[in-house]
């Protein structure tokens, strides 16, 4: 039966400054770049070896995957990238502080912004410092100026469907390299979180979540690799 691996990267720059990520291509902090390693030597621990590997096109995820493909000695694993793994995409909080913005905005605005399911921060206006329109990565896309969850899993979910699915119903292993929200709507989609609940999944950086699955794809086991940084995982379905 086919075993998912996600692993979200580890810490970035932006996640030790508390500042709202989202599609900035900030890079791996030190720790970060230890936390992918310690990944990859887990993976390698539980006799995981991936046909394929799934990323975003940015850097924190994709590096965060390399390294640990490296450590678990998996270097010759084909890597795919594709924007709709990227991050939810923060809006107009995007590079904004977190604790600031709580300050400014109250604690329960900024919990609405960042866990509700289906209410998206304000809108990033265009041509400032964040614009993502003129990123080459981006080119010919229709790409959102924020998003909440709920539209995170509208691009995550074809994109599962078209790529990555049939692979796993081809019984090959999978390991994705991702981001905290984009990885939080895969588990709500495998896991049929109910819209509600979802609030209370979070992913640690750099602790890869297994999950095995039957060939329609339902999870029947799910753990994380590091248990002494798991969090709870909702029930199987
Ligand atoms: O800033 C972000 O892009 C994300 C991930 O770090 O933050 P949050 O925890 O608010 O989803």
């Amino acid at each position: 039966m086919p075993r998912l691996i996600l692993l979200r990267h580890g810490q970035s720059q932006w996640n030790l400054e508390n500042r709202f990520t989202g599609w900035v291509d900030v890079d791996l902090t030190a720790e970060g770049e230890a936390q992918a390693r310690r990944g990859g030597e887990l993976i390698a621990q539980a006799g995981f070896k991936p046909a394929v590997m799934f990323t975003s096109v940015l850097k924190r995820a994709k590096r965060t995957g390399a390294l640990a493909l490296q450590s678990a000695g998996l270097t010759d694993v084909p890597v795919i990238e594709d924007w709709r793994l990227n991050e939810r995409h923060y809006g107009g909080l995007t590079g904004l502080n977190k604790a600031e913005t709580a300050e400014k905005h109250g604690e329960d605005q900024v919990k609405i912004w960042r866990r509700s399911y289906d209410v998206p921060p304000p809108p990033l206006a265009p041509g400032g410092e964040f614009d993502f329109n003129a990123d080459p990565r981006y080119a010919g896309k229709a790409i959102p100026d924020t998003e909440s969850l709920k539209t995170t899993l509208d691009r995550v979910e074809p994109y599962w469907d078209a790529e990555i699915a049939p692979r796993l119903k081809a019984g090959e292993d999978v390991l994705i390299a991702a981001h905290g929200n984009s990885l939080r709507a895969i588990v709500k989609l495998l896991f049929a979180v109910p819209d509600d609940q979802i609030v209370g999944v979070e992913i640690p950086t750099g602790n890869p979540l297994e999950i095995q699955l039957d060939l329609a794809l339902k999870p029947t086991a799910a753990r994380y690799l590091d248990a002494d940084r798991a969090e709870t995982l909702p029930t199987l379905p």
